[in-house]
């Protein structure tokens, strides 16, 4: 059951644009990061109920994915961390396929092996959680 209201769009202007790219073009294919793909992420705002949509680097194996809270290391996590903290149920566009999906945050030992994942997917994930104290959230997503 697809995320339903209205959206908003990020007020970073990149990213903005990204995204809107993204919704433009009806694909995630058509914005890269460093010629890394990207997923497009919906979750519900925690206090407006709107949906947000954030851009993330896409981490998948074997057609599970897992999604990084990085926010380029900053001390801080993303706000979007704490809508699906909040609540789980999360859509999640790669190409031009949206599926809703349950996301759990992850630790210890799976942890470990999706941190691979993601930094073997987008190398600047090592040097975020080398700038920071900040422990770098994991989810990993599970279809609904
Ligand atoms: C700027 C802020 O965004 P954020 O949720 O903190 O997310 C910051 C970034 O993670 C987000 O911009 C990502 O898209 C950046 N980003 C990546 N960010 C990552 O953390 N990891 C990535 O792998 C990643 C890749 C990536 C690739 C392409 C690209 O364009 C951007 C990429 C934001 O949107 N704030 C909104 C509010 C958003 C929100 O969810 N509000 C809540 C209330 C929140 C509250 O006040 O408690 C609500 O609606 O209820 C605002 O200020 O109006």
């Amino acid at each position: 059951m697809p995320l339903e209201g209205e959206y908003e769009l990020s007020p970073e202007g990149w990213v903005r644009d990204q995204t809107e790219k993204i919704l433009e073009t009806g694909t995630t294919e058509s914005v890269d990061i460093k010629g890394r793909p990207v997923i497009l992420l919906t979750t519900r705002g925690v206090k407006s109920g709107k949906l947000r949509k954030v851009p993330l680097m896409r981490v998948e194996h074997d057609g599970e994915y897992a999604i990084v809270a990085s926010l380029g290391g900053a001390p801080k996590h993303p706000v979007w961390y704490h809508n699906v903290k909040a609540d789980p149920h999360v859509e999640l566009q790669d190409g031009t396929v949206t599926k809703d999906y349950d996301a759990q945050e992850i630790t210890g030992e799976e942890k470990a092996i999706w941190w691979e994942r993601g930094v073997a997917a987008f190398p600047d994930y090592a040097d975020y959680q080398e700038k920071t104290d900040r422990e770098i959230p994991v989810f990993k997503l599970t279809e609904r």
